[in-house]
């Protein structure tokens, strides 16, 4: 079957609201600003209402008899006896309308023009088609003969509209708006316009008085950004909640004050591009929008290339009766903000939901207090401390568990699922995630419950994502979250890892942990985003699975002050000094020391020849060999000359050596048996070379394989003596060791 054109539709819709028009405007001027009618009377907007339904409803009577109309009015009132001086003034009004001289695209079997007399009663009648009642199938009118009353009444926007709908959906849109100014560049200028769309064909501004001959103008929304971007809203703060349209204005960081009007006309000015967004949230007093209030809009927004929905990103369901039933509020857009104008919303009604429940609470005291208090016991030792109050105390939970989701982890398919739900069922608790932790290694994965989650995360700034599932990197791509902190692993190295860099402008702090894999040769052509200066300007520290993360692809010096690299060689080392030197502050390696290297490299320092680290405090390398090889035991090759102007700042270094290196230590250095001789003998130089040096560790044991690890530690004393080796242990710093144990 071929889509119907509605051509016919179309023009006796455009003739109709025409008319329509017309007789409101002659309404206002005769009733309104002449004050012929008194605010008690039975009001002007009565009048026009019936009248125009009157004159539209004897049209479409006549052009498609079959069609029923779901109209605001019936005649019951006019057809009582107290109901006689406004009959007679609608019955006026509709009749000299109706007879006024055929205007071009107009035809007199349509019942217009001075031969058509119609009676009171068919008049009536006409008011009576309106009563359908409206439903899911076949095809049906609807009519909103003066819509924004309060706008017609002031002499402001106001506006006759127009659907048909078929099987629910509205597929031609009529709107006339007599007070509308033709451009809005020209607000002082002409005004009248009627807007047109049929589904298929586009959107279209025609000339009120002669909309089938002067040039119509196709419209499209432009694209608009969070700079040109305001919302359309309603004039009557009882029709849509105005404070809640600020508050999604700043989160979408609109700078522009909004558009008010009254009428479908705010979908006209949104379908022309006078506005970017038109947002029409419930006042929470239950009201249900009505059909004929946005079937014409909708079409309109559509064909102009916008989106519409309800508040919570729903479609608009014409099929229900005369009302949107469940529907939350209308929100239309362009297509490029629609979805940020929900995700927004969505982020201030999480908001409204813990202030309202706060309010009920028992401690009347500051939500951010309350919320302060419940943070600080929101660690691992205090939390059921936190649950056990919000058991006791219903009212409290929103605040306690803003508190819990604020850092979660999971490790577990499970869990993670589990999760998900908890955010999805309750948007307050996403929004209160700043930290979430998944670690899931094999098992099945969690893409689908992540893909529900992750949108709602407004809040979030620290991800560390350890999966083996590659699919689930790219939905960060589209995640509304702009993050500090992105740790990411697993098994497979995901192609979009450039592109999620790309996306998130604001991180600080980036790990790279993918499991290096010898049978996969490493696809270097994945690191090339990374090396452009311009995507990070924030990046400060870096870690990184060396086989898995080319760093010596990177040219950019990234003014990086922390820097860990697992799996470094050499070259990897010298590269990364010469391009963060300058900014390192901290530097931890886990080197591959392999045959080749000269002997003297052993010496964790020797590292630093030719180098510049300033500002480098803090120094840990463990040590991994290929193939043991004789150790450098000469005095001479110990300590790099030149040290102290190197880095003149350093305080601490840690050394893990391996075991086998420090046994050879201890048997072989220059004759002595003594374990602890050349050790001491090092450590001693790196104090004598280093002025600032506090501290230096030297572990017999792999550093990184386990937090706490047992070595020797050499101080400096207030005397500037050098205290030890005194046997210690050491437990790294989570924070800065974020490196995960190989497996
Ligand atoms: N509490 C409410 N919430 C939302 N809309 C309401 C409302 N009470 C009335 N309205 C509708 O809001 C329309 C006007 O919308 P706007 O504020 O955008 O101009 C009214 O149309 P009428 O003026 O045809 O009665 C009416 O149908
Ligand atoms: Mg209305």
């Amino acid at each position: 079957m071929s889509t119907p054109t509605y051509a016919a539709e179309k023009q006796v819709a455009i003739a109709a609201v025409r008319r329509a028009c017309v007789l409101t405007a002659s309404v206002f001027n005769k009733l309104v600003k002449q004050e012929t009618m008194t605010k008690e009377d039975a009001s002007p907007v009565t009048v026009g209402d019936y009248a125009a339904q009157a004159v539209v409803n004897t049209i479409l009577g006549r052009t498609f008899p079959k069609d029923p109309v779901v109209g605001e009015e019936d005649a019951a009132d006019l057809r009582q006896e107290s109901g006689k001086t406004l009959r007679e003034r609608i019955v006026q009004l509709a009749s000299e309308t109706l007879a006024a001289p055929l205007a071009e695209g107009e035809k007199e079997e349509w019942g217009l023009g001075p031969n058509q007399a119609q009676t009171s009663e068919q008049l009536l009648d006409a008011i009576d088609r309106g009563n359908y009642e409206g439903g899911r199938t076949g095809r049906f009118w609807t009519l909103d003969p003066i819509d924004g009353t309060k706008g017609f009444l002031r002499g402001e926007q106001y506006a006759v509209c127009l659907a048909l709908v078929v099987d629910s959906r509205p597929e031609l849109g009529v709107i006339g708006c007599p007070n509308l100014p033709v451009s809005a560049a020209d607000p002082a200028g002409p005004r009248g316009c009627i807007f047109v769309a049929v589904r298929g064909q586009g959107a279209y501004q025609l000339a009120l008085d002669s909309p089938f001959s002067a040039p119509a103008t196709r419209l499209t929304i432009p694209p608009s950004t969070s700079e040109t971007l305001n919302f359309l809203e309603s004039v009557e703060k009882a029709h849509a909640k105005l404070s809640f349209n600020e508050r999604v204005g700043q989160v979408l960081g609109i700078t522009r004050a909004p558009t008010r009007m009254d009428s479908q006309a705010k979908y006209c000015a949104l379908a022309r591009g006078d506005g970017g967004a038109y947002l029409r949230m419930p006042t929470g007093v239950g009201y249900k929008e009505k059909i004929w209030d946005h079937a014409a809009g909708l079409i309109l927004v559509e064909e102009a290339g916008g989106v519409i929905t309800d508040g919570r990103g729903e479609p608009l369901d014409f099929g229900l009766g005369r009302t949107l039933g469940e529907n939350f509020g209308v929100v239309a857009a362009g297509k490029d903000v629609h979805e940020r104008v929900i995700a927004a919303i969505k982020q201030a009604k999480a908001e409204e939901d813990v202030a309202a429940q706060a309010n009920g609470s028992i401690f009347k005291l500051p939500p951010e207090l309350v919320r302060m208090i419940f943070e600080h016991f929101a660690d691992e030792q205090h939390q059921f401390w936190l649950v056990w109050i919000s058991t006791i105390c219903k009212a409290l939970m929103p605040e306690v568990e803003a508190a819990l989701y604020r850092t979660v982890a999971v490790s577990s398919c499970k869990n993670a699922t589990r999760l998900c739900r908890a955010l999805v069922k309750r948007p307050y608790r996403a929004l209160a995630v700043r930290s979430l932790v998944v670690y899931i290694t094999g098992g099945a994965s969690i893409k689908q419950p992540l893909k529900s989650a992750l949108p709602l995360l407004t809040s979030l700034k620290r991800l560390e994502l350890t999966v083996d599932d590659p699919s689930i990197f790219p939905l960060l791509l589209d995640a509304p979250f702009r993050l500090r902190t992105l740790l990411t692993g697993g098994y497979y190295y995901p192609d979009c890892v450039e592109d999620i860099l790309a996306s998130q402008p604001s991180l600080q702090r980036f790990s790279l942990m993918f499991t290096p894999r010898r049978e996969e040769p490493l696809d270097l052509e994945h690191a090339r985003t990374i090396l452009r200066p311009d995507i990070l300007p924030n990046l400060r520290s870096l870690t990184g699975w060396v086989a898995r993360f080319p760093l010596t692809l990177i040219k950019h010096p990234y003014p990086i002050v922390h820097l860990a690299l697992v799996g470094a060689t050499r070259r990897d080392i010298t590269h990364a000094i010469s391009l963060f030197g300058n900014t390192l502050v901290t530097l931890i390696l886990i080197r591959l020391i392999d045959e080749q290297s000269p002997p003297e490299c052993y010496w964790p320092t020797y590292m630093f020849r030719h180098a510049h680290l300033p500002k480098l405090e803090y120094f840990m390398v463990a040590d991994r060999y290929d193939e043991h090889a004789d150790l450098p035991l000469e005095r001479e090759t110990m300590v790099i000359p030149g040290l102290r102007e190197i880095c003149p700042a350093l305080k601490t270094i840690v050394w893990g050596a391996d075991g086998t290196v420090i046994d050879d230590l201890q048997w072989d250095f220059d004759g002595m048996t003594s374990r602890g001789w050349a050790m001491t003998v090092y450590a001693r130089m790196l104090f004598d070379a280093i002025p600032a040096l506090e501290r230096v560790s030297i572990y017999d044991d792999e550093v990184a394989a386990s937090r706490e690890v047992m070595g020797e530690v050499f101080t400096r004393a207030e005397d500037r003596t050098v205290k030890g080796p005194e046997s210690a242990s050491i437990s790294l710093d989570e924070d800065m060791w974020t490196l995960r144990p190989e497996t």
